[in-house]
């Protein structure tokens, strides 16, 4: 089975297609599409042409904004085929541009653009903009805007629907071949009634019935798997994180006893989190699970590394390494079940519009396959993250998995800058824990995406009792984030956090001072390695 099989049922569901122009914010297209019950894929706008649209056969499609200027030569295009496919078309920002200069319209560079907070005047009567304006509106809509180009003149066919004051043709549409595009952009929360016009589109315009939800999803996924196991051998990595456990429900669902999870304790894992983990597994489902203490064997190989890179390599050489004993022992296993996300997929995909640069390897992203003899089995590739936690639900996963904050492959190691010694661990363990104590106590678990404690290769002093002390410093982080792609600080009370350092310099030997992280993502990442 090829990485493009789908693992849903296509015959099943109306699908929508999202052309990618490298705009930063195309994936938030696809979750708020996702959202109102219609699946749509997202595809650079150089991997379709006509075949693929005849494969595809969407029922709609959007194109999404990108940092090209549609003035400059060799600026992105759709295919032309996108045009004469008979479907809504929904531009958005560039996508608005470029169908503009393919069909006969003008855009033109404008002295100054619009950045952020802008309005719109629209005429409320168009049916995308159903139930956007109360009563009393008078078509004056917030929107969030981004662009310095702007359209000069319509393609024929086209009338105005909304403006701005930077923007003459904010909104614009073919009513008869049901071809929009908006200058701003609907699917960001800073636009607050985005998602509806997106709606509007799609079920209004479009026609869509909204079809996919995650009970369906969910037995489409089984069948996928047996048909591609057959009577196969699975080794699933089981970390006790939403992915990996929302895959072994899913794949114990799905195939049983061909099925064998191996949990692996790094030995940089959060205080109680294995026997956590262990013993929820063990006695919630009658699956082969596999308890790996692999502590010692990471810890010796981490020995005086305080490279973060390299930290990260020899963490994920050695993960290999075990799944590749564990299923030898099993009697060979031919396939390594991964939590692979929508947007890992999307995103090694790559825009055509420049390398990357590698910011941080992730342990299991790129390194696990390609060394292993093993095909991989992936149902989640499909999803995005708040999916997996619905997928998690209708499979009747425990809540504490199901909300949980994500903890990275490589754990305590990328906490603990410098050099990892068990002492150190030791001291953050005790410190995470207290953190994740407070939060739970004062309500704040599920507002925040991703809490935790990071020990600095820092001694202050302080005074503790009479006494000097010399001691270790420890940074709390907590964000908010809805991908973990940008992310900001979360804005505790004061009063949190002096009871929260209060108790783990009280609780804690070896912590004598604690700091807060303020730092946003970007321009910070959130783990500190
Ligand atoms: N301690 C571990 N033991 C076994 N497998 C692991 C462990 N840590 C990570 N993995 C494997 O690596 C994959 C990637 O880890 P990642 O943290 O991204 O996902 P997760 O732990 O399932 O979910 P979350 O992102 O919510 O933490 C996991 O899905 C799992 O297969
Ligand atoms: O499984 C994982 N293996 C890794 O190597 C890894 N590194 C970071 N993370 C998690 O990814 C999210 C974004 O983290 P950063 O902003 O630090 O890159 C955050 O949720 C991080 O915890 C990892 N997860
Ligand atoms: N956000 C966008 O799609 C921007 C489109 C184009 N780069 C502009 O500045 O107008
Ligand atoms: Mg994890």
């Amino acid at each position: 089975m090829s990485i493009d099989t789908p693992v849903h049922d296509p015959s099943n569901h109306e699908q929508l297609l999202i052309i990618d122009f490298g705009s930063q914010v195309t994936q938030l297209i696809a979750r708020r599409v996702r959202e109102s019950g219609v699946f749509c894929e997202v595809h650079p706008y150089n991997r379709v042409d006509a075949a693929m649209l005849n494969a595809f056969s969407p029922k709609a499609i959007i194109l999404s904004g990108g940092p090209s200027s549609v003035v400059d030569a060799g600026s992105p295009r759709a295919d032309a085929a996108v045009f004469s496919l008979g479907v809504p078309i929904l531009g958005i920002c560039y996508g608005q541009q470029t169908m503009m200069a393919q069909l006969g319209g003008a855009v033109e560079k404008g002295d100054s653009g619009e950045f952020g907070r802008a309005f719109i005047q629209a005429d409320a009567k168009t049916p995308l903009f159903k139930d956007m304006f109360g009563d009393d509106h008078d078509g004056r809509e917030e929107v969030w805007m981004s662009h310095g180009d702007h359209v000069a003149k319509m393609a024929p066919g086209f009338d105005v629907l909304a403006t701005s004051p930077g923007a003459p043709y904010a909104v614009i549409g073919d009513t008869t071949r049901h071809f929009y595009g908006t200058q701003f952009h609907p699917e960001v929360v800073h636009t607050p009634r985005g998602a509806q016009m997106l709606r509007n589109f799609t079920h209004g315009i479009a026609g869509f019935k909204g079809d996919w939800s995650m009970a369906a999803f969910k037995d489409e996924a089984i069948a996928a798997v047996r048909a591609q196991v057959g009577d196969g051998k699975v080794i699933c990595g089981l970390s006790g994180g939403v992915d990996s456990s929302v895959v072994a429900v899913l794949l114990h669902e799905a195939i049983g006893d061909q099925l064998t999870c191996v949990y692996v304790d790094t030995g940089m894992m959060r205080k109680g989190e294995s026997d956590h983990v262990v013993s929820l597994f063990k006695e919630h489902y009658d699956m082969n699970l596999i308890h790996v203490d692999a502590g010692d064997e990471f810890l010796d190989l981490l020995d005086g590394v305080s490279d973060p890179e390299r930290k990260r390599k020899i963490i994920g050489g050695t993960f290999i390494d075990i799944f590749e004993r564990e299923a030898k022992k099993v009697g060979g296993a031919k396939f390594l079940a991964q939590g692979t996300l929508y947007p890992d997929v999307i995103e090694s995909v790559s825009f055509d519009g420049g390398p990357s640069v590698t910011i941080k390897s992730h342990h299991n992203v790129g390194g696990l396959p390609e060394r292993m003899d093993m095909a991989l089995v992936e149902p989640l590739r499909e999803l995005f993250k708040d999916e997996v936690r619905a997928l998690g639900r209708e499979l009747g996963l425990h809540a504490d998995f199901v909300e949980r904050h994500p903890f990275p492959g490589p754990g305590l190691a990328i906490r603990c800058p410098g050099e990892i010694t068990r002492e150190r661990l030791a001291v953050l363990r005790e410190a995470d824990a207290i953190y994740l104590d407070q939060i739970r106590k004062h309500g704040l678990y599920n507002k925040i995406w991703q809490a935790f404690a990071v020990i600095l290769p820092v001694q202050t002093v302080g005074v503790m009792g009479d006494e000097r002390t010399y001691e270790n410093v420890l940074a709390l982080r907590a964000v908010t984030s809805t991908d973990g792609m940008t992310a900001d600080y979360y804005p505790y009370s004061h009063e949190f956090l002096g009871e929260t350092a209060t108790r783990i310099i009280n609780e804690v030997r070896g912590v004598n001072r604690v700091v807060y992280d303020v730092t946003s993502k970007p321009p910070g990442t959130i783990e500190w390695e």
